[in-house]
């Protein structure tokens, strides 16, 4: 929660956030972060798969992220997962379209990082390049919180055991080094440390893919237990439509760059639309 974020209204909206809704439609929290027709074009030095040059990784997309929600992201590698998760963290600058964080353009300089910041956070695939080796878990938690002036440093000892607690870690892995930590262990610093300055938003990227399968369904109940606990809006990533499914509340398939088809997790994965969710679902495994 960043408290110093005003959640931005448009005058014309009545008090319930729900423009021009028809009546008898449920009503949704104010989205966190909005995309308007987003692109991004890479430009390749050995020629992409559209073009001679260019990647188009994301074509048109549209997108949405409140708090207490979760939308699960879904595609085969390549189709623009993680351009789309670079765009929502700020760390892509979109080639055309608008990306609105509460309501106003982000214009994706310099600056841009620094105000998503505190709001937006990020859960990589991989805990052990997204940590740095050299820190000890309390450096590596109290770091954001340094950085963004919070707190003195009791206040951020304490944050720091907080966090901790948070993800399921004991105290005694305050003073280890990342690679003192199993794989599992070390994703919980890192859902840690990306909770550390209380974000509106968690874009996790493939956040259990790197991990070992015994701890899979750990981190992915910790993730959904956080959400739930924190009210948090979560984006969450995954080429695996069974693991999306079970996190999410809304689903949107991704196929060469667009979205093709969304909506709620269990009416997709029972009642899909489009012919490619269906062939991610025949994919899938079944138990019986
Ligand atoms: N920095 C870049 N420069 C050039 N091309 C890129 C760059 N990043 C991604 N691409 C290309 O853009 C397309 C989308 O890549 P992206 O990593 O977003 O897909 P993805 O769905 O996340 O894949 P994966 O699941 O394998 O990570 C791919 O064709 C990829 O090769």
């Amino acid at each position: 929660m960043s408290e110093a974020i005003p959640v931005a209204t448009t005058p014309e909206l009545p008090a319930d956030g729900t423009p021009g809704r028809p009546e008898g439609l449920p009503t949704s929290p104010a989205p966190v972060l909005e995309l308007r027709h987003v692109h991004v074009v890479h430009r390749t030095r050995t020629g992409g798969l559209f073009k001679p040059g260019t990647v188009h990784a994301v074509n048109d997309v549209d997108f949405t992220i409140a708090r207490g929600e979760t939308v699960g992201i879904v595609g085969e590698s390549g189709c623009g997962k993680s351009t789309l998760a670079r765009v929502l963290v700020g760390l892509q600058h979109p080639t055309d379209g608008e990306v609105l964080f509460h309501g106003q353009p982000l214009h994706y300089d310099a600056s841009t990082r620094r105000t998503l910041g505190r709001s937006v956070s990020v859960v990589f695939q991989d805990p052990a390049t997204a940590l740095n080796p050299r820190m000890t878990v309390r450096d590596q938690l109290v770091d954001p919180l340094r950085v963004h002036g919070i707190g003195t440093p009791e206040e951020r000892g304490d944050r720091v055991r907080d966090l901790l607690r948070l993800v399921g870690l004991p105290e005694s892995a305050l003073d280890v080094l990342p690679r003192q930590i199993s794989g599992g262990q070390r994703q919980r610093v890192a859902i840690a440390r990306a909770l550390a300055l209380e974000p509106d938003v968690i874009v996790a990227d493939e956040p259990t893919s790197a991990l070992d399968v015994s701890v899979r369904a750990q981190v992915l109940n910790l993730l959904t237990d956080l959400k739930d606990e924190l009210g948090l809006g979560m984006v969450f990533i995954s080429h695996d439509i069974s693991t999306v499914r079970y996190v999410s509340d809304r689903m949107a398939v991704m196929y060469a760059g667009r979205i093709v088809e969304t909506g709620p997790a269990d009416q997709l994965f029972t009642d899909p639309h489009h012919e490619y969710t269906r062939t991610l679902l025949s994919a899938v495994p079944s138990l019986l």
